[in-house]
């Protein structure tokens, strides 16, 4: 079981969380965070050690069912054991000692299984100070907030000085036989409640190396340092980007002007239509209502709704922009292609494409106006009609 490994671990998960509270799916190790079990996060690390043997965790005898369920399809468990912890951190590490006894392994580690970011560099780093000759090793963070010693009234009693301090992290690491005999004598010598195994192995005389820790290897105390490690591991977000596009066609007919995206050009023939017949603005309508399914043009200005005679179309592409802003929509960009024998359209874009960012209330960079004949043939080219496509693209949401 042990061949090629380099120690054994012990990892304890037998607390009640209670400062994270306690909901009807357990305790703190067997919450989910980026859709896993805290406790089987911890162990993968573990698993895909390639020092690591065999290893215990330490749960309470009424999670029996939550630990099954949280590592079930983990891959490696058959070096893995559990047992039963007690009523401090201090008695459930001496469970999982004991029940190393046999481990041929000289060396043990013992980790907290809340802590679900340890990293193999972490792990390394502690294996390389056991194996340079240190009876234990610590992997810590030098502290960076200032200190201060609170009274019981809630007011400062004090600074500490903070040089030489460190936080104290996980996992710690030791001889097995050291650690388990100064676990022992703790039990049986002192009533001392020690906070971590470090502690235990100073008042023991041993000697702890310092070893480089993490700011990432943090212990899940809190709800909110659950809630911190599941935003972590969430799946980046992407941005909701949304195109849209529309398509729309007036008749000829004759008379002395046509409207489009906005603009009135001198022409020997009219567009006829219920409003304006200004097909530009009216496919771009479509485009931008298209972004967020709001239904096209004719669902908002029934032709058979006698108000909208002879309307000036730039009404209908406000609403579409005031539709998409109420849905929390930012318009990136409108692109107009339109089709006609005539008249010319190129002396006018730019004044189009002005028109289209003023009633879009976006930059002009941001509005596009294009302009092609059809040959001659088909409708268009016949001059029987203008048509135009209109492309309009919009981002919703947090990136907005
Ligand atoms: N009797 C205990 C107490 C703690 N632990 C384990 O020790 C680690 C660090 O402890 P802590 O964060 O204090 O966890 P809890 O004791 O569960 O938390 P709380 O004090 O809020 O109840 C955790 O993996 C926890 O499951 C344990 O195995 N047995
Ligand atoms: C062992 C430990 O993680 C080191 O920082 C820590 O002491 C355990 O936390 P607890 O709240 O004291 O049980």
């Amino acid at each position: 079981m042990n061949d090629g490994h380099e120690f054994a671990l012990v990892v304890v998960a037998a607390g009640r969380g209670e400062r994270a509270g306690s909901p009807a799916n357990g305790p703190k190790q067997y919450r989910l965070i980026g859709g896993w079990p805290v406790i089987a996060r911890t162990l993968v690390t573990f698993l895909d050690h390639p020092g690591c043997g065999d290893i215990v965790v330490v749960i309470h005898p009424d999670d029996e069912a939550l630990y099954a369920k949280a590592v079930g399809g983990l891959k490696g468990l058959d070096r893995v054991r559990t047992v039963f912890g007690g009523a401090t951190r201090q008695a459930s590490v001496r469970a999982g000692l004991q029940a190393l006894s046999a481990t041929s392994l000289q060396h043990v580690l013992i980790h907290d299984a809340v802590r679900p970011f340890v990293s193999h560099a972490i792990i390394d780093d502690v294996l390389e100070a056991l194996k340079a000759g240190h009876s234990a090793a610590l992997p810590a963070v030098a502290v960076a907030d200032t200190l201060k010693r609170g009274d019981a009234s809630g007011c400062i009693a004090g600074t500490v000085p903070r040089d030489g301090v460190f936080g104290a992290q996980t996992p710690q690491g030791f001889g097995y036989a050291e650690i388990a005999a100064a676990h022992a004598r703790a039990e049986a010598e002192t009533e001392t409640a020690f906070t971590d195994d470090c502690a235990i192995a100073e008042w023991a005389g041993l000697n702890v190396r310092l070893t480089p820790g993490h700011a990432s290897n943090v212990k899940l105390t809190t709800s909110g340092d659950i809630a911190m490690a599941d935003e972590k591991l969430a799946p980046a977000r992407l941005p909701d980007v949304r195109t849209g596009n529309g398509y729309d066609v007036h008749r000829l007919v004759p008379g002395s002007f046509v409207t489009l995206c906005g603009v009135e050009i001198p022409h020997d023939q009219r567009l006829d239509g219920h409003s304006d017949a200004d097909v530009g603005l009216h496919a771009l309508t479509d485009a931008l209502l298209a972004t967020c399914a709001a239904g096209d043009i004719g669902d908002h200005f029934p032709p058979s709704d006698p108000q909208w005679r002879g309307a000036a179309s730039h009404i209908f592409l406000t609403h579409a922009a005031g539709i998409v802003r109420k849905a929390g929509g930012v318009i990136m960009n409108a692109d107009v292609t339109l089709i006609a024998e005539a008249p010319k359209i190129g002396p006018h874009r730019q004044e189009m494409r002005e028109s289209l960012a003023s009633i879009l209330d976006i930059s002009v960079d941001r509005c596009s106006v294009k302009a092609t004949t059809n040959e001659t043939i088909g409708f268009a080219g016949r001059r029987e009609g203008i048509a135009a496509i209109a492309t309009a693209t919009v981002v919703f949401g947090d990136y907005a």
